[in-house]
């Protein structure tokens, strides 16, 4: 991912990412309802929709893997490679990452690719989840989160991996990292994002509680940058762009790397070791118990 300085960002590290998108329609472009001309197509994927509008070189990225957008190896696969394809594509400069799934913003690591997995394939997820962590806090380009729903945990994580996020105001719609509450552990490079964010003690609190932040609580902690209606979160998140888009990318891209580069060194530095740590941890007994029982109650909560 070279700026313009010749300075790159996060290394390619990416696993196999075409060999993953089995069945998938990625790199399909077709146009969109209504639309005409080259800013009207739409790219994308079984699972990320992709509309750009070459004009102002903004990019809306639509989640869409339903019920709720749980991150499956196939999601966390087609969002990197969309992710990489606007990159390399000059005319954009940035994100509107936002859900195409009702109420639902991002419910986080699918607890289904950890359960009942074998450590190969826990393993393999778990890379998937650090590549897209890796690109999206470090993208040269702006992103903008529209959180139009529930943003627990894995989905809080991709929110805080944005530049900037705006969060509608509905009291079902928390945002934060609830692992503890699992029984699971936040590993330290979702622990340092947080703490990026909002600061160590509000952290340490909120982790250890695994607090789900409602608007307004969201808004007072850091955790998102405004709280509006529903109706209005496009819009804003439009009117947030530009705000960013006002500064030389050049000057805006390295201040970003400046920031953000010692927290994602650190996870280069130990991404072996962090993914032998996930692996062993999820895969004991007791961690399989806990999560089996979590998803269990999910399952129930609905009827
Ligand atoms: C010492 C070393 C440490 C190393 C590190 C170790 C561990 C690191 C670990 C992990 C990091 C984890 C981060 C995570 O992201 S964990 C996932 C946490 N996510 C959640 O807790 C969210 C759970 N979901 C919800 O709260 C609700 O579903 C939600 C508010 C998002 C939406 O509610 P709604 O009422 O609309 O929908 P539901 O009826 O609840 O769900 C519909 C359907 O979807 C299934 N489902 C929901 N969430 C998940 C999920 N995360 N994964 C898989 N499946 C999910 C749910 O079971 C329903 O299924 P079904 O009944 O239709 O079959």
């Amino acid at each position: 991912m070279a700026l313009a300085s010749g300075v790159r960002f996060a290394p390619r590290a990416l696993l196999r990412p075409w060999a993953l998108l089995r069945g998938t329609t990625l790199g399909r472009t077709e146009p969109a309802a209504g639309g005409g001309g080259d800013g009207a197509r739409r790219f994308g994927s079984q699972r990320v929709l992709v509309e750009p509008d070459a004009a102002s070189g903004v990019a809306v990225m639509k989640l869409r893997n339903p019920p709720v957008n749980a991150l499956s190896l196939e999601l966390l696969t087609e969002l990197v490679i969309s992710l990489e394809k606007l990159e390399n594509d000059k005319t954009f400069r940035g994100i509107i990452l936002t859900s195409d799934c009702p109420r639902v913003f991002c419910a986080g690591l699918d607890l289904t690719e950890i359960c009942g997995r074998n450590p190969a394939h826990c393993a393999e997820y778990w890379k998937a989840m650090q590549e897209l962590w890796l690109r999206m806090y470090l993208s040269s380009l702006v992103l903008v989160a529209a959180i139009n729903g529930a943003c627990p945990a894995g989905g809080c994580i991709i929110a805080l991996s944005c530049d900037c996020r705006v969060l509608a105001d509905n009291p079902k719609y928390r945002i934060g990292l609830n692992e503890t509450l699992l029984g699971i552990i936040a590993p330290f490079w979702l622990k340092d994002t947080y703490v990026n964010t909002i600061g160590h003690r509000a952290s340490e609190q909120a982790l250890q509680l695994g607090s789900l932040f409602p608007p307004a609580e969201a808004l007072q902690v850091g955790l998102v940058d405004q709280v509006v209606p529903e109706d209005q979160v496009q819009s804003t998140a439009l009117s947030e762009m530009a705000r960013w888009l006002a500064v030389p990318d050049h000057a805006r891209q390295l201040t970003k790397n400046m920031m953000r580069k010692a927290t994602a060194d650190r996870l280069l530095r130990q991404r072996d070791a962090d993914t032998q740590n996930f692996v062993s941890f999820v895969c004991r007994d007791s961690i399989q118990k806990s999560l089996q029982a979590y998803l269990e109650k999910l399952r129930q909560r609905k009827g």
